[in-house]
């Protein structure tokens, strides 16, 4: 059943029914357009729209450089495909590259904030594919060409080269060649060899491995040291089957033939063929110290568990995250754009390539600060065998690469609007990066490193064994399935969801022997709020939230998420009956709002509704303490509908007086106010109070009650299109998450994973 192949990825292992419901969910695919200006006016719609649209038409039309200026091009990547080799699944057609398209559109954006979109052309045959091409250039920066069988690629590529004025680029030729340039660099200088001297064989002679052996032979491998291989055997001078001008000019003198034969005492070899297509005994042929790169996508020509089992000297890499060295064009094609767009390169020439790939070679000798050692599971990864090159979530690249290649852009001529201070275009491209997408790594990593039991508590649910799953998948701990059994089994047979795989577990509380332990505990803290024995046993019994709480309170687990068959409030209530404050602390909901780039924490959005000062200043040092643990430097501004007294209000009042209470507390981050909320986001406005003690701009935002913390979040999500994430229960005693009703599997599972991550 579909559901129940399991590829590995990301470090676990995922079904084929995860990878179709993670494409199917809310808005089918993974992409949407989203407009940067208002359209809400008469007014608007007439700038944007006509007549105003009219004068930059103009503009453009009298200099068209100013498209850059007016219009999106600048930042715009075309991700363009006909599906003739679609990873190496071979040629699947157009459509079905869709899935793999709209990925690198997303990459794009995720790891260079470079704007994407796919455009799958349905033609094999080159120059009807470069005719629909060449004349889409005045709408993108850029184009990066997809998944295009050899040899027509080749064509393709070059023509559009020589008939358009903006870089065109062959990712499965050049990103997969400097990649794998970077690794090898890396990988020769760690077993002392000399590249003049070291024998590659590659297998493949198509896109991928076409290019790679270019540029290999241009960094100085001898020409008569390199083997290519292709479906017929070894690529030899005078071999005239299955031959093409591209494969001839790598044509080796060799009386060699297969690829066992060329196999045998190699140095390297490079996989870009096909699943499998290396044997046990061609690795073991292999001279000491063997440098392997087994790139096929998405099964490699051999596995490292494979090789491991034959040798223990050999240096592994393939094209996958789930493996160590990742050898991957993802690491390239994002920050190559990126720089070549941002000097307005008109063309990606080999000088930017060779400079991303020393640039990427090197970052992986450089020591790694703790920021970053969370990208790598938490293990601080060193320089040698397991560690040749970046991982793609390495937080470095963007800072890195882009600035490589726009500094060799600039050198080699290219550039037509050079950067003068490159430091300081490094520091804004470290501004370009997601940095949720940052902080739910590194929190996904430290889970990893010491998994937790959560309790699932809605467990007849199916995002909540959706979930479940996704946590046990990911290794994040065991997931604790709380239901009735039968039930539970009952409706995952039927959406075909895998409860007996490892990690998860299913708890029955009817039957669980732990019941009388929990009514016993619940029943000592209610007794004299007017519970009697038997309302503690009803709710042990009847309702899950209590009977998770009391799991977590006795320590039969270290957290739990619930909230889609209760409202907050109610589940909050549920949860408060079994679980107290942490001693010194205020429980308090904080929600993480993420809206262009940017990421602000808003408190209280869950438990107080008017709250007091000191209530206030409490609200304030928890906040402040959760910005921390997520990696944010606390600027906490409490804000009010006034600003530093102005207007006057019995509401502001009690603001002021909050900062007063954290001045006498002597608190250890900064915070200010009473301020508006503009005064806090834009440093603009902030200017206008210089005395003002916040450094920069707030990233804590303590809001004077209640329901403007609720309004505004949603309003932000809704208006904004801020994503929010939240509201974190925060100050508890233990680890409770309570998510929306509405919460998808994914949200879920966030919320799992900040509650084991707090569970400490
Ligand atoms: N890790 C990475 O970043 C990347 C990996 N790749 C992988 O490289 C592979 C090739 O992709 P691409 O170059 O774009 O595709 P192409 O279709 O352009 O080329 C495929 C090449 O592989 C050869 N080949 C296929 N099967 C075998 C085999 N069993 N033994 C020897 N040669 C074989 C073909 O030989 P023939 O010429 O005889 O048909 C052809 O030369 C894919 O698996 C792809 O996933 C590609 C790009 C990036
Ligand atoms: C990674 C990639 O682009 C491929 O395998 O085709
Ligand atoms: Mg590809």
């Amino acid at each position: 059943m579909a559901n129940e192949r399991k590829a590995r990825a990301g470090g676990t292992a995922v079904t084929d029914q995860e990878a179709l419901d993670f494409h199917s969910q809310g808005r089918p695919g993974k992409l949407e357009i989203t407009p940067t200006k208002p359209m809400a006016t008469q007014r608007d719609l007439s700038l944007a729209y006509s007549p105003g649209v009219a004068v930059p038409v103009k503009a453009i039309a009298a200099d068209p450089a100013t498209a850059y200026d007016y219009t999106t091009r600048g930042n715009m990547v075309a991700v363009i495909s006909n599906g003739t080799a679609i990873l190496g699944l071979g040629n699947l057609g157009a459509l079905a590259s869709k899935p793999v398209m709209e990925g690198k559109s997303v990459l794009f954006k995720r790891f260079a904030d470079v704007d994407s979109i796919d455009l799958e052309v349905d033609t094999e045959d080159a120059d009807t594919f470069i005719n629909c091409v060449r004349y889409l250039g005045p709408s993108f920066g850029g184009i990066n060409l997809e998944d295009i069988k050899a040899p027509e690629c080749f064509i393709i590529e070059q023509k559009l080269r020589e008939i358009m004025d903006i870089p065109v680029f062959h990712d499965d030729q050049h990103g997969t060649a400097i990649i794998a340039t970077a690794g090898l660099i890396n990988a020769l200088e760690l077993t002392g060899r000399d590249l003049k001297t070291t024998r590659l064989v590659c297998n493949g002679a198509g896109a991928a491995a076409i290019a790679c052996v270019e540029l290999i032979k241009s960094l100085g491998f001898a020409p008569e040291n390199v083997i290519m291989c292709d479906t017929k055997g070894v690529i030899y001078q005078g071999r005239t089957e299955g031959m093409n001008q591209w494969k001839s000019a790598h044509a080796a003198k060799t009386d060699r033939r297969t690829l066992e034969e060329a196999m045998d005492g190699a140095d390297v070899v490079l996989g870009l063929s096909q699943k499998g297509a290396f044997s046990e005994a061609m690795i073991r042929s292999m001279a000491p110290r063997p440098i392997i790169f087994a790139m096929a996508n998405p099964d490699p020509e051999i596995t490292p568990e494979e090789v491991a089992s034959i040798r223990d000297d050999a240096i592994m890499a393939t094209g996958r995250s789930d493996y160590p060295n990742q050898v991957n064009n993802v690491l390239c094609f994002p920050y190559m754009f990126r720089g070549a767009l941002d000097v307005r390169a008109s063309t990606i020439n080999e000088e930017m390539k060779i400079a991303a790939a020393r640039a990427l070679a090197s970052l992986a000798k450089e020591d790694v600060p703790d920021d970053v050692a969370a990208a790598y599971q938490g293990n601080r990864p060193r320089f040698g065998a397991q560690y040749i090159i970046p991982v793609p979530f390495d937080p470095r690249l963007i800072s890195s690469i882009p600035v490589a290649v726009a500094k060799a852009a600039m050198e080699s001529g290219v550039a037509q609007k050079p950067i003068t201070d490159l430091a300081a275009y490094g520091h804004q491209l470290s501004m370009r990066r997601d940095p949720i997408a940052s902080t739910l790594a590194r929190i996904y990593e430290r889970v990893r490193l010491a998994p937790k039991r959560i309790v699932f508590t809605e467990g007849e649910e199916v995002p909540m064994m959706r979930s479940a799953l996704a946590y046990a998948n990911q290794k994040l701990g065991t997931a604790l399935l709380l239901g009735r059994e039968d039930r539970m089994r009952e409706t995952a047979a039927r959406e075909g969801i895998d409860l007996d795989r490892p990690g998860i577990k299913l708890v029955n509380a009817r039957i669980s022997d732990r019941t009388g332990a929990y009514t016993d505990y619940l029943y000592a803290r209610l007794q004299r709020e007017g519970y009697l024995f038997r309302d503690a046993q009803r709710l042990i019994n009847n309702d899950r939230n209590h009977f998770a709480a009391c799991m977590v309170a006795l320590g039969d687990a270290d957290g739990m998420v619930t909230g889609i068959t209760r409202n907050y409030s109610t589940a909050l209530d549920d949860v408060r009956r079994c679980i107290d404050a942490k001693p010194g602390h205020r429980v308090i909901g904080v929600s993480i709002a993420l809206c262009r780039g940017r990421t602000v924490l808003v408190a209280d959005t869950a438990v107080h509704d008017m709250p007091s000062s000191e209530e206030l200043a409490d609200i304030a040092v928890e906040a402040a303490g959760l910005a921390r643990r997520l990696g944010y430097v606390p600027r906490v501004a409490m804000l009010a509908y006034s600003t530093f007294g102005h207007p006057q209000g019995e509401r502001s009042e009690r603001v002021r007086e909050a900062v007063k209470i954290l001045d006498r507390r002597r608190v250890d981050f900064e915070y200010d106010g009473e301020m508006a909320a503009d005064v806090a986001l834009n440093m603009k406005v902030m200017e206008q109070y210089p005395f003002c003690r916040l450094s920069g701009p707030a990233t804590v935002l303590v809001m004077p009650a209640f329901h403007s913390a609720s309004i505004s979040t949603k309003m932000l999500q809704e208006l904004g299109g801020a994503t929010i994430i939240g509201p974190l229960l925060v100050g508890l005693d233990k680890s409770v998450q309570i998510v929306s009703l509405t919460a998808k599997d994914s949200e879920i599972v966030n919320m799992a994973a900040l509650a084991a991550y707090n569970a400490g």
